[in-house]
């Protein structure tokens, strides 16, 4: 595995790649890797003959009080890991390699980036698509992996993709739990061990709320308010959201039908987390992706 912190130098790496008729995949993230990361990692190996993994905690998607500063950061493990996973070519560049000048153009997201998490992080999916364009005209992926856990920033990339042409296929990769269902995030480290077993909250409200609409539920803001209340009423963790929205355009889906999302954000202690359940419902029909 290469370890790369040019731009310029990975430019040549793919160009060289491509030439030979590779294909390149991409896994942007932002480090302290853990199973989610890597089976996103698993498979852009499956499918692309260069694999290209990205870590960079961008500051542009980070609020003024959000925790950019103690985001966790461990190059040299993170480093190991991609290599044993089959990893061709890490890139980690510095906060000066991306942005060695004040951005004067950024990508705008509009009507996307103001829902869910934007409501609480205004500004966050601007420096999400940003930095992503960035990494996309750098890399130049035939696809690019992401994780269904950050369902909102799967809908804007999509979209990004589709408003701006770039020529990449989106692939999104199911969420990756711990043994009792929290969804793997690198922010669960911030959890103290009081914390942690009520931070499994996020997923059993989810599960219960796919028994009732296995059951037959299928009025949205019901299930949203069912949600938001089992993790409100759990000790040691405060709601930001509990919503049901349709997956492509995050509008409140009503009545669920079609390709719907519950999605659900809260803080537990200093983490912030995120998860969701994600299902293709056609009348009578359930089906989990
Ligand atoms: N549990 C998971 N399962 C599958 N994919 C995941 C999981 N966690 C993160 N990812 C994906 O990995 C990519 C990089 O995410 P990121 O580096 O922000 O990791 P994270 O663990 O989600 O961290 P954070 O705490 O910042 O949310 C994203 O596409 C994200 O959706
Ligand atoms: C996609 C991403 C790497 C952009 O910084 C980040 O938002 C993440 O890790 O999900
Ligand atoms: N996984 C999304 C990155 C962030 O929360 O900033």
């Amino acid at each position: 595995m290469r370890r790369i912190d040019s731009i310029v130098e990975l430019r040549g790496v793919i160009r060289a790649a491509k030439q030979s008729g590779k294909t390149v995949g991409f896994v942007p993230t932002m480090g302290y890797l853990h199973e989610g990361h890597l089976s996103l990692v698993d498979a852009a190996r499956r499918d692309n003959d260069l694999v290209v993994v990205s870590i960079f905690v961008n500051p542009l998607q980070f609020g003024p009080n959000e925790d950019l500063d103690r985001y966790p950061r461990d190059l040299d493990r993170d480093s190991s890991l991609l290599e044993q996973r089959g990893c061709d070519v890490l890139f980690a560049p510095s906060v000066e390699e991306m942005y060695p000048r004040p951005m004067e153009t950024m990508v705008e997201v509009t009507d996307l980036g103001r829902r869910l998490c934007g409501k609480t992080r205004l500004t966050h999916f601007r420096g999400v698509a940003t930095v992503v364009s960035k990494l996309f005209h750098i890399v130049t992926p035939d696809r690019a992996y992401f994780g269904r856990k950050d369902g909102q920033q799967v809908a804007v990339i999509r979209r990004m993709v589709q408003d701006l042409n770039f020529p990449v296929e989106i692939v999104d990769v199911p969420t990756v739990r711990e043994p009792d269902g929290l969804a793997m995030s690198s922010r669960n480290l911030y959890l103290t061990p009081e914390e942690r077993p009520h931070a499994t909250v996020l997923y059993r409200a989810l599960q219960h709320a796919k028994e009732r609409i296995l059951a037959g539920e299928r009025d949205g803001r019901t299930l949203a308010n069912f949600v938001g209340e089992i993790v409100a009423s759990e000790p040691m963790v405060k709601l930001d959201y509990a919503e049901t929205v349709y997956l492509d355009d995050l509008k409140p889906a009503d009545v669920l039908e079609g390709r719907v999302m519950i999605a659900v954000a809260a803080y537990v202690g200093k983490a912030r987390l995120i998860d969701n359940l994600q299902l293709i419902i056609e009348g009578g029909t359930v089906r989990e992706i």
